[in-house]
């Protein structure tokens, strides 16, 4: 078990927006988080992340609190938005810091772009641009491959599916997948695109005003659940 929450509680104004009793989530695990607007998802992955306290209740990672113990952040790794990149950067020079935060050699961090060459479609590397001048879909590009910099073991992506083209997104789908199969890494993703994280997915979590409505592993209706689900 890599992640356990218990009695978990987040309120804003008086509203309990995020309220789960109980979760587990196994190592190796690819999990979707699904939900309309304002379920949760982004507030749970704050939480998991130490980005915002709970109100109420805990989240263990590897039997360790994340709030009074370090040791998660040897091995998650997150893109959530725009807030985790460095605007005044170029694309190589993000890359680089961030490279250089898992001792990573200029070299290093420049062999290990190679992979992405597909997924960034020419259109991130040796542009000589600032981050902050790049469309939102390729600084998603930018923070996604950072993120995996670290070959974490849990890889926490919000709405990553959000402004890519529909060629990067089908490059994304096929990278988690490899990721999960090369080495067993863990991914929550949060989407409002039931297509894509049900082919990604092995288990899907529903959430609704900060509860969790339905936890089902991925088979050949879950699809067909979940459209009758959001159009009822
Ligand atoms: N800092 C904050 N202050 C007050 N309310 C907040 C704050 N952050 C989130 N909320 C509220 O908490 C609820 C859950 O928001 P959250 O962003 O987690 O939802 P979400 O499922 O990620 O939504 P979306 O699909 O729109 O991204 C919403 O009603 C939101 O307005």
């Amino acid at each position: 078990m890599i992640l356990e929450i218990s009695s978990l509680q987040k309120v804003y104004g008086g509203r309990t927006v995020v309220n789960i009793s109980d979760l587990q989530i196994n190592a190796g695990e690819t999990i979707g988080i699904v939900g309309n607007n304002g379920a949760g998802k982004t507030t749970l992955f704050r939480m998991l992340l130490d980005l915002i306290r709970p109100d109420q209740g805990q989240i263990l990672s590897k039997g360790s609190t994340v709030i009074n113990d370090d040791q998660w952040k040897e091995y998650t790794a997150s893109y959530l938005d725009e807030g985790y990149l460095i605007d005044y950067l170029t694309s190589e020079e993000y890359f680089i810091f961030i490279g250089s935060l898992h001792k990573m050699s200029v070299a290093h961090v420049m062999d290990y772009l190679k992979q992405f060459h597909e997924f960034f479609n020419d259109e991130i590397l040796g542009k000589g641009k600032y981050i902050r001048d790049f469309s939102k879909g390729n600084q998603n590009k930018i923070g996604i491959a950072a993120a995996l910099m670290q070959a974490p073991e849990l890889l926490v992506l919000d709405e990553p599916f959000a402004n890519l083209d529909p060629t990067t997104q089908i490059r994304l789908r096929t990278l988690i997948k490899s990721l999960k199969q090369e080495y067993n890494m863990t991914t929550l993703i949060s989407s409002h695109d039931l297509n894509h994280v049900t082919d990604v997915c092995d288990r899907i979590i529903l959430m609704e005003k900060g509860l969790i409505i339905k936890d089902l592993r991925t088979n050949e209706n879950t699809l067909r659940e979940l459209e009758e689900y959001f159009s009822g």
